[in-house]
């Protein structure tokens, strides 16, 4: 094989948990905003997936989602600390709070896998090639464990080893080639597999053999311009391990 570890993320890529997470985040800040009509007098503009999630939420660490989320509506609220609770006004009392709406989801409903994507890591395994997963969701494990692929890989860096390692999130590559690092592969050896634009864009700012989007959420043109080697609706469509082989040469020849 040409190439030596790939590093998945995890939400929309592994499982489909993603769909759960920007449910979640759309409870979560549309009852927020609504709160501050009443507050405030501003007017009502819906949090949506188009305009809001994929743009400011997708892929970023849970607090750096809810900055990033506010500055575009122009909310300046206190930052506060991950301690806060979740009636707290502040940035990281919102994410906790989405964080208990997420976990009720979670809860009720499980995780599943997207097949194609189980069906790589396994192949990949098989053929000795490092396998790791860099979350930004601080939920990773709780989530691997559930669709039982925690300990198919080799290395997981996720929100929870980020926040300790005090390392940048999405967009920034750090969670990837900290993943890369931990098998001991040079990232020119490595794919990255991801579904969000922050991480597509963290791909390339980390110079990764392969930076591969997955476009789940008809966004093909913006994982492009985000910089990904190539787009696919659905691993499938990568023809396993030797068509990965294939793809990997011919962007690194
Ligand atoms: O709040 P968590 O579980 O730490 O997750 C943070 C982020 O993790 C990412 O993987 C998801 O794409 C985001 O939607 C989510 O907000």
């Amino acid at each position: 094989m040409s190439f030596e570890a790939v590093i998945f993320d995890m939400d929309g890529v592994i499982t489909k948990t993603a769909l759960t997470h920007a449910a979640a985040w759309k409870k979560m800040f549309d009852e927020y905003l609504q709160k501050r009509v009443q507050e405030h007098g501003e007017k009502f503009v819906e949090f949506t997936h188009e305009a809001d999630y994929l743009p400011y939420v997708d892929g970023k660490p849970r607090y750096k989602g809810v900055a990033s989320f506010l500055e575009s509506r122009g909310i300046d609220i206190p930052f506060g600390d991950a301690s806060d609770t979740p009636d707290m006004e502040t940035v990281c009392g919102l994410g906790n709070r989405k964080n208990i709406a997420f976990n009720e989801v979670l809860e009720k409903e499980g995780a599943e896998v997207y097949p194609s994507t189980e069906a790589l890591i396994y192949e990949l395994k098989s053929a000795g090639i490092k396998l790791g997963v860099a979350s930004s969701s601080k939920n990773c494990k709780p989530v691997l464990e559930r669709v039982n692929l925690l300990d198919v890989f080799d290395a997981r860096v996720d929100g929870v080893v980020s926040a300790e390692l005090g390392l940048h999130g999405k967009p920034e590559p750090d969670i990837f080639t900290s993943a890369c690092d931990i098998v001991n592969k040079a990232y020119n050896k490595s794919i990255v597999v991801e579904d969000a634009v922050s991480g597509v864009q963290a791909g390339i700012k980390g110079k990764f053999g392969l930076t591969i989007g997955i476009a789940r959420e008809n966004n093909v043109k913006e994982l492009k311009e985000a910089g990904a080697h190539i787009v696919v609706e659905d691993i499938e469509e990568i023809s396993g391990i030797d068509g990965l082989n294939k793809i990997f040469t011919q962007f690194n020849k």
